[in-house]
């Protein structure tokens, strides 16, 4: 085989899979990344929403406390109460007690000398309680605190109580905010654009340029809406995407690779057929066809090995196929028949009954001098065409009558003929019937289905009553195994076995 050149066609179709093996493994590595990142994402809100929610109880809890203590406002046991519960209370900065819209005093500040007006609330709940979001403290304008009021008492959170959420690694953010989105507790990291996610009827996961959950509080009106960004795998460090980029691009590159020969070995599987036929590179081997009731050799069947340029060995299934389908199976033929009566001479001209089996393709037997070249080798090597079986595969419907006359030739020349791979093709009693055969082969499928499939086997059954009723023999392909020989020899006593039971196909000296 001369060297075969890449071309043009051939790199552009690996690189195009190179680039798609490329793409592939960046949205795999993609996926991945965004699986690895939502337990992350979901471990954060969860954690912010907790705590969330234990700043707002502890509020509420104080205020209940604070209220049902009874003392009097601003009283000397009032301030204790409120200074011991702020002792107590990590999440909370200050305790108050208001009067109208104004504070009197509180467990940080003491008695006010003049009291301090409260801002607007953000919220008055049903349940009475007034909030405060991300104010100014009115006791202390340097710090922006939430403010809880019920009743006469108002407590402060503490700046510290989302410490541990502040300052985030900027992948991480969050926004602490009312089931209706409208006001924000808190934010945490970049939140733009986190608002319009809270879809408060609708909590749960969506994906977006980061990802970003929802989750919340059945008992506050809290929710927590978080956000992980940099899940894109090209914004990962730059050696790990190139890295995944580059191992699809080589995996699918050598795929494209691997198909781009085997498009041109099999492109040029024709030409190397024909030449290593010309070249003389067709050997045969003979596989023995075995009677079953004496397990005597009473044949062999033909069949025909080609090694490609390398010498290695093309499949007949396949090289058959081509020279068919290329128009050249008659050399193949020729070959076949050449090669086969000459090293066959021996035993086919003896005194034992020895018959050889050759394999025809339809428009072999539909040519008349591919008939006269057989007949003609037959009379050189001193050969009776009785010992001569031509085996069909009947596969067509189309050329009944033009086969039925080709067959009536060859039996009137005193050949024999078979009908190959019975049972796979279209072959129909009445067409048979009218055939002048001498025998069938069963195709292997039936033979292997013995004991195993119930229907392929009951069709073993009726190809040996077919065989019986026609009054033809009967060769069972594909023998493996005795208790197969068993069923055949007990449904048709005069059976033909062929398999590897009895032999593989061997080349001649070895038989
Ligand atoms: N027109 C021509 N066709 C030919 C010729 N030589 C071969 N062929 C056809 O090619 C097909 C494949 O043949 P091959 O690979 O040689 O396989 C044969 C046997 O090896 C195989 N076999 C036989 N016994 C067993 C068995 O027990 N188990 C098993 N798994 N396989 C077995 O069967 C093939 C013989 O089949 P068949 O011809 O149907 O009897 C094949 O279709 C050949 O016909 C040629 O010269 N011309």
């Amino acid at each position: 085989m001369g060297q075969m050149r890449t071309t043009w066609a051939d790199r552009v179709t690996i690189l195009a899979f190179a680039a798609v093996g490329c793409i592939l493994f960046l949205a795999i590595g993609q996926v991945t990344l965004l699986e690895l990142s939502w337990p992350q994402l979901a471990a954060y809100l969860d954690k912010v929403l907790d705590r969330s929610v234990a700043v707002a109880r502890a509020g509420i809890d104080t205020i209940a406390v604070i209220d049902r203590s009874g003392a009097e406002i601003c009283s000397a046991s009032d301030l204790g109460n409120m200074r011991y519960e702020l002792f107590l209370n990590e999440y909370l900065s200050d305790i108050g007690r208001t009067v109208g819209n104004r504070i009197l005093c509180s467990a940080g500040w003491g008695q006010l000398s003049n009291s301090v007006a409260l801002p607007e609330p953000i919220r008055r709940q049903t349940s009475g309680t007034e909030l405060w979001a991300n104010a100014r403290s009115p006791l202390d304008p340097r710090l922006v605190v939430d403010m809880a009021r019920r009743g006469s008492v108002i407590v402060f959170t503490s700046p510290s109580a989302f410490k541990p959420f502040e300052g985030s690694d900027g992948t991480l953010a969050a926004l602490v905010v009312t089931h209706d989105g409208r006001h924000v507790f808190r934010a945490f990291g970049d939140t733009r654009g986190l608002g319009a996610r809270l879809t408060a009827a609708q909590p749960g996961f969506e994906f977006g340029p980061r990802i970003t959950a929802v989750s919340c509080a059945g008992t506050f009106d809290i929710c927590v809406v978080a956000a992980l960004s940099n899940v894109n795998i090209l914004r990962q460090p730059a050696p790990i995407w190139l890295g995944i980029g580059a191992a699809g691009a080589v995996t699918a590159g050598c795929v494209g690779m691997v198909l781009v020969q085997r498009r041109r070995v099999l492109a040029s599987l024709p030409q190397q057929i024909r030449r290593a036929v010309s070249l003389g590179r067709l050997t045969m081997a003979y596989q023995p066809l075995v009677r079953l009731s004496d397990r005597r050799m009473v044949g062999v069947e033909a069949l025909a090995r080609l090694t490609d340029d390398r010498g290695r060995p093309i499949p007949p299934d396949i090289f058959i196929a081509i020279a068919e389908e290329k128009g050249f199976i008659g050399v193949v033929t020729r070959k076949v028949i050449s090669l086969t009566l000459t090293q066959m001479r021996g035993r086919l001209t003896g005194d034992e009954a020895f018959d050889v089996h050759i394999n025809f393709a339809v428009t072999d037997l539909l040519d008349d001098r591919l008939l006269t070249y057989l007949d003609g080798e037959v009379s050189r090597l001193g050969i009776s065409p009785a010992r001569v079986v031509i085996e069909l595969t009947e596969r067509s419907t189309a050329e009944h009558d033009r086969l039925r006359e080709a067959v009536e030739t060859l039996r009137r020349r005193g050949y024999k003929f078979f009908i190959d791979d019975f049972g796979t093709g279209y072959s129909n009693l009445a067409y048979l019937a009218r055939l002048p055969i001498n025998g069938i082969k069963m195709d292997k499928m039936f033979t292997k289905a013995i004991g195993k499939a119930a229907a392929s086997s009951a069709i073993v059954d009726t190809i040996c009553a077919t065989a019986r009723s026609l009054n033809v023999e009967l060769v069972a392909e594909g023998v493996e195994e005795p208790e197969q020989a068993a069923r055949i020899l007990e449904l048709f006593p005069r059976a033909v076995g062929q398999g590897w039971l009895f032999g593989k196909p061997v080349p001649a000296e070895h038989l």
